[in-house]
């Protein structure tokens, strides 16, 4: 049946609901939702590595688990992707490898065998993408002097340079934070039978010819995304001079300022850390601390935060949840199909997590550990994890702001005030927003890329994802709120800016976390109608005329993280309610929820519901570093919900 312009379709009350139970039944007993955040390739692995260092192995059952992961998501081809999704790369499937290895899997196994037989004729370790090599060189499969160097006394260096670590994206400085304590000590776990036979495998029994300083410079074209520039080969160059000459005693120093560091990320996160690998690497730096040390016993608790069991295996996740992100989407989506008062104990328990979830206090001497004030931002995932990022507080400002009128908002005003503070302190010269911090450095930093396999890991820089949801949280405050404040105004109209020129000439925006354009348009077209836009807006109207330009014959959106690697739409194989509902939630806000492009797209979500008010799993909806998928596991139950509300709304 066709919808012309205009028509109404029955409202979606039914799919609403169903919908709407379904988020019910799987909120936690915290108020979250809490689900898969996995994805990565790279995670187990080097939790596998990490405890074979410390002369540990997995409790039997998830060791039986991350078999079964493993295994389940070898490619037919034999190797593993940077994620569950992606084509096969050295790095991590040399690196898996080692993992099934480590865990018991015999060499003989035919995955194993298949495996190697993938990665041996690309060159094995050799020309695995950096980190791989790393990993590597702390379980003696690799040499240390086959490494792009990571000198601790970087640190020590003024911090006025713009190349100064403290000036680097945390998280690209809390990895090679630890990574260069590791370098520095050529840590290296103690030899046995088993790592000798494994170096005989991966290298084909090669190891005693390999030439390590021609091996620094190696990399397959399958685990190069960002190629090495000229000025990251010089770099180098010079640090590799600089190894040769380096004096005990300044290499003792900068260990221990690194250490230093270490702990405070340690201790300001309750040994969460920032994110898994820093987390297991900071572990590995105790082990050779103090093996026995109250750090690695504090560090072995937190554990269990970062895995999650699924029915493909045992997973190790990107985060240790994404339940404060969740939370804040879910309440924004129950409240939009305005059926609070049937959810209202649902509400109430989100809206007990997004109290006790924002961060009250500065980390201890921030300057001095390079941490921007936390106070009144809230985090990605809990309140424990400690780093609050802009749009997190955005989007829990945002979510208490719309639970504040149906009486069931627990943030404290001043808590509310100390959220915009936070919000305030983090825009950038340029207007717009980054992720965890201000943006520190040059974004030529980007030239000295050293991963190979991410991009736009050197600096937080502006995002319009961010810069849209502070601007939104600023703008529902300013409602909320009405007391003139200049800074707030100011704040949203450079934000509203920003986003202006991250607008590209075919009037989409790029999403960098989320894929992609129909994410970034959501958050571009959101961001300009917080800050005022009217419907007639230039910027809105492009934005929806190229959203309607993809819109599928059957009504649907449907984009793939290949989209976010090239930066250009690449469609998927069928539609997808994720994207068909973000296309939606921007028609919506943009006042075209009756057109026949939005009416379509509804009809086709409700058809894609199914009886027990799911949507059917499709594929991952979210990325990082422009290559690396990680998937969100409550998207599918938000969005559509949340769509189907607002463009259903009589
Ligand atoms: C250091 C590298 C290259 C790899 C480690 C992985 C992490 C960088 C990323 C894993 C989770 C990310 C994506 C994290 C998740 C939430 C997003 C967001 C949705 C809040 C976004 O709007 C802002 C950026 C995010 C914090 C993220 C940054 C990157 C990860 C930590």
């Amino acid at each position: 049946m066709s919808v012309t312009a205009g028509e109404r379709l029955p409202k979606s009350v039914s799919v609403i609901q169903r919908g709407l139970d379904v988020l019910a039944a799987t909120q936690d007993a915290e108020g979250s939702w809490y689900g898969d955040y996995g994805g990565p390739q790279f995670l187990i692995p080097i939790y596998v590595t990490g405890l074979h260092v410390m002369g540990r192995t997995p409790e039997p059952a998830q060791r039986e688990g991350l078999i079964a992961y493993l295994r389940n998501h070898q490619n037919a081809d034999g190797g593993w992707g940077l994620d569950v999704e992606a084509p096969s790369q050295v790095f991590t499937s040399v690196l898996n490898y080692v993992a099934l290895r480590l865990l018991g899997v015999g060499e003989d196994d035919a995955g194993l065998r298949k495996a190697r037989q993938w990665f041996l004729p690309r060159g094995g370790p050799l020309s695995s993408g950096a980190w791989g090599k790393i990993i590597l060189a702390l379980l003696g499969l690799y040499e240390y002097g086959g490494l792009q160097p990571i000198p601790p006394e970087l640190w020590l260096l003024p911090e006025s340079l713009p190349f100064h670590p403290s000036r680097l994206w945390c998280h690209c400085r809390m990895v090679y934070l630890p990574m260069s304590w590791l370098y520095g000590r050529k840590a290296r776990a103690p030899e046995t039978p088993l790592l000798a036979a494994i170096r005989h495998e991966i290298f084909d029994g090669t190891y005693a010819q390999v030439d390590w300083a021609a091996a620094r410079e190696r990399v397959s074209p399958t685990d190069v995304f960002t190629p090495r520039t000229f000025w990251l080969k010089a770099a180098n160059q010079v640090m590799y001079g600089y190894e040769r000459l380096a004096g005990a005693r300044l290499r003792a120093r900068s260990l221990d300022f690194a250490l230093e560091q270490i702990r405070a990320e340690d201790e300001a996160t309750h040994y969460i850390c920032i994110g898994p690998i820093n987390k297991v690497l900071n572990m590995v730096v105790w082990h050779f601390v103090n093996p026995e040390g109250p750090e690695v016993r504090a560090h072995l608790e937190r554990l269990p935060d970062y895995f999650y069991e699924g029915a493909d295996g045992v997973r190790m996740n990107g985060y240790n949840s994404s339940e404060l992100w969740d939370t804040s989407f879910a309440v924004q989506a129950v409240a939009a199909t305005g059926e609070t008062e049937r959810h209202r104990p649902m509400l109430e328990e989100a809206a007990r997590f997004i109290e006790a979830n924002q961060v009250l206090e500065d980390t201890p001497e921030p300057q001095r550990f390079f941490r921007h004030p936390s106070k009144g931002g809230w985090p990605f995932s809990t309140r424990d994890h400690g780093w609050p990022i802009s749009d997190c507080t955005a989007e829990g400002l945002k979510a208490s702001l719309v639970l504040e009128p149906l009486g069931l908002n627990r943030v404290p005003q001043a808590r509310l005030q100390d959220a915009v503070q936070f919000i305030l302190s983090m825009q950038n010269e340029d207007g717009g927003w980054a992720t965890y911090e201000l943006q520190r450095g040059p974004k030529l930093l980007e030239l000295l890329n050293p991963s190979d396999v991410f991009s736009t890991i050197m600096v937080d820089v502006s995002y319009v994802e961010c810069t849209s949801a502070c601007v939104q949280a600023l703008a529902a405050w300013r409602k909320h709120h009405p007391v003139p404040d200049a800074r707030v105004d100011q704040a949203i109209a450079r934000g509203a800016d920003f986003i202006r020129r991250a607008q590209r000439e075919d009037g989409s925006w790029i999403g960098s976390w989320g894929v992609c354009f129909t994410y970034g348009t959501w958050f571009g077209v959101n961001g300009l109608i917080a800050a005022g836009a009217l419907p007639e807006d230039m910027a809105l109207r492009r934005a929806t005329a190229f959203l309607r330009s993809y819109q599928r014959s059957d009504g649907a959106w449907s984009e793939v993280v290949e989209s976010c690697r090239q930066a250009r739409w690449v469609e998927g194989k069928q539609g997808h309610a994720v994207n068909t509902s973000w296309a939606l939630l921007t028609l919506a806000a943009a006042g075209e929820q009756s057109s026949d492009a939005a009416q379509r797209g509804v009809r086709w979500l409700r058809e894609r519901q199914q009886a027990d008010g799911r949507w059917p799993p499709e594929p991952i909806a979210g990325i990082f570093n422009r290559t690396c998928a990680i998937h969100y596991d409550a998207y599918l139950r938000i969005f559509p919900v949340w769509a189907l509300a607002v463009c259903d709304k009589r």
